[in-house]
């Protein structure tokens, strides 16, 4: 099994404006999260958000020993919470006293507290890929389940401007009771492009991207950075970005895509942003 546990520094954004493009990848790009029956994790100290990709075979995967010493607890949950979206094929999820079945753009939120956690998928050959997020957490909510069709669904944008596309809230206030955690999903439509248009900050929250079903041989030109001071990164499919709290998430594809989107920080309120106006990017 191939495992792997990351850690990546905050970073100041005088700092990476001075940085190549390997060195932008090197601190804010998540090239391999998911390798056929490993997990792959990743510990930023951008809001000590723990990004993790499970992709289960044969065997089940647990987040064991390892994890926990990463966050110096007993058992990784001890004193965080947990929200994850498969993209993958059907998978199984196993709790200290429950079993999920999650299928394709289902979620499931652990809350502070569960033990032990393990993953499977139901046909190794189409394994399930668990795109999991952790942050820490100050009370125990119950777990649950969140199918695609009872995330908060809201149409955004127009063809005319290349970015129409569907956002799915699941770890939202409105959906399920969560301590920081936010999480949700955004699909564009055939001929858009363009995610996150006006772009926005949140000084308040960081943020993450998982760039999803990305062609082969098509790439999302992601842009981040002080609205003012833009570096940009190609992020290919299955990989994420970390969004420091002073930087714009935003990018454009080759072709239309999925993301998935998450936040941890200071408040829970998924409308406060800070719009740039179109004319102050640089
Ligand atoms: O703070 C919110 C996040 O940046 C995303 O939810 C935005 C997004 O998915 C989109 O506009 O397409
Ligand atoms: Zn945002």
């Amino acid at each position: 099994m191939q495992s792997s546990i990351t850690v990546r520094h905050a970073v100041h954004y005088t700092q990476s404006e001075t940085m190549t493009g390997s060195a932008l990848r090197e601190n804010f790009l998540i090239e391999e999260l998911f390798s056929a029956g490993g997990a792959n994790a990743v510990y930023t100290h951008y809001d000590r958000l723990l990004l993790i990709g499970v992709m289960p075979d044969r065997a089940a995967i647990s987040l064991g020993e390892d994890m926990a010493r990463v966050v110096g607890g007993e058992f990784l949950l001890e004193r965080r919470e947990l929200g994850l979206i498969n993209i993958g094929g059907p998978g199984i999820v196993r709790t200290d006293d429950a079993v999920f079945e999650i299928g394709f753009q289902d979620a499931l939120y652990l809350g502070m507290g569960t033990r032990s956690i393990s993953f499977e998928s139901a046909d190794p050959s189409a394994p399930a890929k668990f795109y999991i997020n952790s942050a820490p957490a100050h009370a125990a909510f119950p777990a649950r389940q969140i199918r695609k069709a009872e995330a908060i669904e809201l149409n955004l944008g127009d063809g005319q401007t290349s970015n129409k596309r569907t956002l799915y809230q699941y770890i939202h206030p409105d959906v399920v009771e969560s301590c920081q955690l936010l999480m949700g999903m955004t699909r564009l439509e055939p001929g858009s492009v363009w995610n996150t248009m006006p772009a926005h900050t949140h000084d308040r929250r960081m943020e993450a991207y998982l760039y999803f079903e990305v062609p082969k041989d098509a790439f999302v030109v992601h842009l981040m950075g002080r609205p003012e001071a833009t570096g940009h990164l190609i992020v290919r499919d299955e990989q994420a970005v970390i969004s420091p709290p002073w930087s714009v998430h935003c990018g454009a594809g080759t072709s239309a895509y999925a993301f998935i989107w998450s936040m941890a920080g200071d408040n829970k309120s998924f409308k406060d942003m800070d719009f740039v106006p179109m004319g102050d990017i640089r």
